[in-house]
């Protein structure tokens, strides 16, 4: 049976879709990683603070950076956004997001001030490693980006609705086949979040939004926090740590109009055998 002129274009058009989705998907990039450096300081991390990430999924460590470093930091972070905005973008769809982001290097020509911060975050993951061998069960095989996120929520009560940054049935070969599991590797290692704020530390999240809000205990199957029933609300003052199970944690970004500055390193790791 032959086929008319409609039918083969259609044909056509679905080959040509077909075709730049599939090379879309093969040539996503993997994040480029390396093994954690070991950390100059002394560890940060204490075995309550582990304890709690291995049990809870979740921990919060205020101070994690003195104020001088984390202005510093801020300083150079500012500067960066306001005099090349154009290197900065909006990563997802602008109804799930409104921050814009930048990826930076733990490279020598970054700016000294953020570099420390950078490093000091990587070196965390070095830490994560350490413990394997005491009680931490979340995840092993630690290895980190090159490159963290550096994000500015600019006004107009930007905010990022709930997600998990590993959606892991949205990661899974066996549940997405081939084409969204190719696209899924720039994000289907996450292990741990890892993000260091880098606002002024006297931030108030009832008179300006801008809190982490983080689900804990959120069925899997919930996409809103609605089953969550004791969520928590971070403030995201300067200098403030926090941690979490990439794939477990739902979570979302407060609506803000105050500039809300953040660093953001996914630790990537193999998860526990539980899961
Ligand atoms: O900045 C925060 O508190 C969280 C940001 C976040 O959820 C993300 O970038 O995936
Ligand atoms: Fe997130």
């Amino acid at each position: 049976m032959g086929r008319n002129r409609a039918d083969l274009l259609a044909l056509g058009g679905l080959a040509g879709a077909c075709a730049i989705t599939l090379a879309d998907a093969i040539l996503t990039p993997a994040i480029e990683t390396t093994k954690p450096p070991k950390s100059t300081r002394p560890p940060l991390l204490t075995n309550l603070m582990l304890n709690k990430l291995d049990k809870v999924g979740f921990v919060e460590i205020p101070n994690a950076f003195s104020s001088i470093k984390i202005g510093a930091a801020r300083e150079v972070a500012v500067k960066l956004y306001e005099e090349e905005t154009i290197t900065f973008s909006n990563q997802n769809a602008v109804d799930v997001r409104q921050d814009m982001t930048k990826f930076i290097a733990d490279i020598e020509n970054t700016p000294v001030a953020l570099r420390a911060i950078i490093t000091a975050m990587r070196s965390i993951a070095a830490e994560l490693d350490e413990a394997e061998y005491s009680d931490f069960s979340l995840t092993h095989s630690h290895r980190v980006p090159v490159n963290l996120q550096l994000a500015v929520y600019d006004g107009a009560k930007a905010e990022y609705r709930a997600h998990r940054d590993n959606p892991v049935l949205g990661s899974r070969l066996e549940d997405v086949g081939l084409l969204h599991y190719l696209k899924s590797a720039p994000y289907r290692a996450r292990g741990i979040t890892c993000i260091v704020y880098l606002n002024v530390e006297d931030w108030n999240v009832e008179k300006v939004g801008g809190g982490l809000e983080v689900f804990l205990g959120a069925e899997d199957s919930d996409d809103v926090g609605e089953t969550s029933e004791s969520p928590e609300i971070i403030t995201p003052a300067g200098g403030t740590m926090v941690l979490f199970d990439s794939r477990e944690i739902l979570h979302r970004v407060m609506p803000t109009d105050k500039r809300r500055i953040a660093l953001t390193l996914w630790i990537e790791g193999e998860p526990r055998l539980s899961k």
